[in-house]
């Protein structure tokens, strides 16, 4: 195993060289890839993770060759990595990547495709989780949409909203992080669908921007003088909807103003992910009961069978101008745990990209 320090934007990157194969072989690819070097203990931090190089080998029958040109940062990774991996897998996620070589009849050389490859530079798949980008998309409309908007978030915004919450022209709704890659496509839906939109974000230039793409109201959580206050004053008569992006503190307060037969979508708990010490929250039974609320949870994928005809409506929308997307992208592989973690900080206004 050779190792060797980079120094990075005053980071010190240790990178480790692991030959999965004889240096023998010809013609191989050197991969970059972000491992967990140690589970995030609170707030994920830089040195948790090590930057590794791998070579690839040469492709067999059935097999594509991709190099990621946009990868996708995105809150889940911090729960899914102390669910799902162990120390020293690759971060999970997902990317557009072009394919650099095919020997896969599906696929030819040169086409974009959304993958789930992992914090990545390059990687072989089988082409089995490979996503082309949705027909007709515009050659203008940045590729890297199709982690947002377009995208994964854009899936969750859409279908949390129309069939978990079921919103009705009329109604108002609530959302949190709403600057945000899912927050910013529920509140313009919910706009889409006829509702008012009450927006809460972390910043007043977030705040500006949710009034720039239509939200009815949006206030500042971290600077209100109170948060119970605040939901009062932008919709005095409740909340019929409320899309749950953040959990906590915010959620055990919005549930008192939830309207008679208001319903909770919980999407989220991005303010929980880095607890160290579960926190201890309010019970929600009392309002549930009596206000006959609904309150669900749910996961995107398990909407992925309807993905088709949900990511044609959300291009329609964007190429209409009736759905506005902003990216916040972070240049270079070697800053993916910067923009990673930066999104706990709210450092992200639109989706959070790393181009590569
Ligand atoms: N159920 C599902 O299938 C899916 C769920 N999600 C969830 O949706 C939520 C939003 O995800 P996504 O749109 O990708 O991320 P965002 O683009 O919204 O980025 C995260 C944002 O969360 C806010 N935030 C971060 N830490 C805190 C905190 N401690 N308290 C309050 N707000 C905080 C920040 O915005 P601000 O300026 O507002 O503080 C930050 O910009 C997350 O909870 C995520 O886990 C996402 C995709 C799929
Ligand atoms: O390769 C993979 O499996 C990663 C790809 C994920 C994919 O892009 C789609 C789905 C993402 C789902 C995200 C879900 C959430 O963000 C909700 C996450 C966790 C909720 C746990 C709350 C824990 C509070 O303590």
């Amino acid at each position: 195993m050779l190792s060797g320090t980079d120094k990075n934007n005053g980071q010190n990157i240790e990178m480790i060289q692991r030959h999965s194969f004889p240096p023998s072989c010809s013609k191989m690819v050197t991969a970059k890839a972000w491992a967990l070097k140690k589970h995030f203990d609170g707030l994920p931090k830089a040195s948790d993770l090590e930057l590794i190089t791998t070579e690839l080998p040469n492709l067999k029958d059935g097999q594509l060759l991709l190099e990621s040109v946009f990868l996708s940062v995105d809150p889940y990774m911090r729960p899914y990595s102390q669910r799902d991996m162990k120390e020293g897998d690759i971060m999970v996620g997902t990317q557009v990547a072009r394919i650099v070589e095919s020997k896969n009849p599906a696929f030819t050389a040169g086409t974009f495709v959304v993958a789930r490859g992992g914090w990545r530079t390059h990687f072989i798949s089988d082409g089995k989780d490979l996503l082309l980008l949705p027909s007709g998309w515009p050659e203008s409309l940045p590729k890297s949409v199709a982690l947002g908007t377009v995208g994964m978030p854009g899936l969750t915004a859409y279908f949390g909203l129309l069939e978990i919450c079921k919103i009705k022209p009329g109604e108002t709704v609530l959302v949190n992080a709403a600057a945000g890659a899912v927050g910013s496509v529920v509140g313009q839906i919910a706009k889409i669908g006829g509702c008012k939109v009450v927006g809460s974000t972390g910043s007043d230039d977030k705040v500006a921007y949710l009034k720039s793409i239509g939200f009815d109201e949006a206030f500042n959580y971290k600077t209100v003088a109170s948060l119970d206050e605040a939901l009062r004053k932008a919709s005095p008569d409740g909340y019929d909807c409320f899309f749950d992006n953040v959990g906590g503190e915010f959620s055990s307060v919005a549930i008192h103003q939830m309207k008679m037969f208001g319903r909770i979508v919980v999407c989220g708990a991005v303010s929980q992910y880095n607890n160290t010490v579960p926190q201890k929250g309010t019970f929600v039974q009392f309002p549930i009961v009596f206000k006959q609320l609904r309150m669900e949870g749910f996961i995107v994928t398990n909407w992925y069978n309807r993905q088709e005809e949900a990511l044609k409506a959300l291009l329609k929308w964007v190429v209409e101008g009736k759905l506005k997307f902003h990216e916040h992208i972070t240049e270079g592989f070697e800053n993916m745990p910067m923009a990673f973690i930066g999104l706990f900080k709210g450092e992200n206004l639109g989706k959070a990209i790393v181009k590569v």
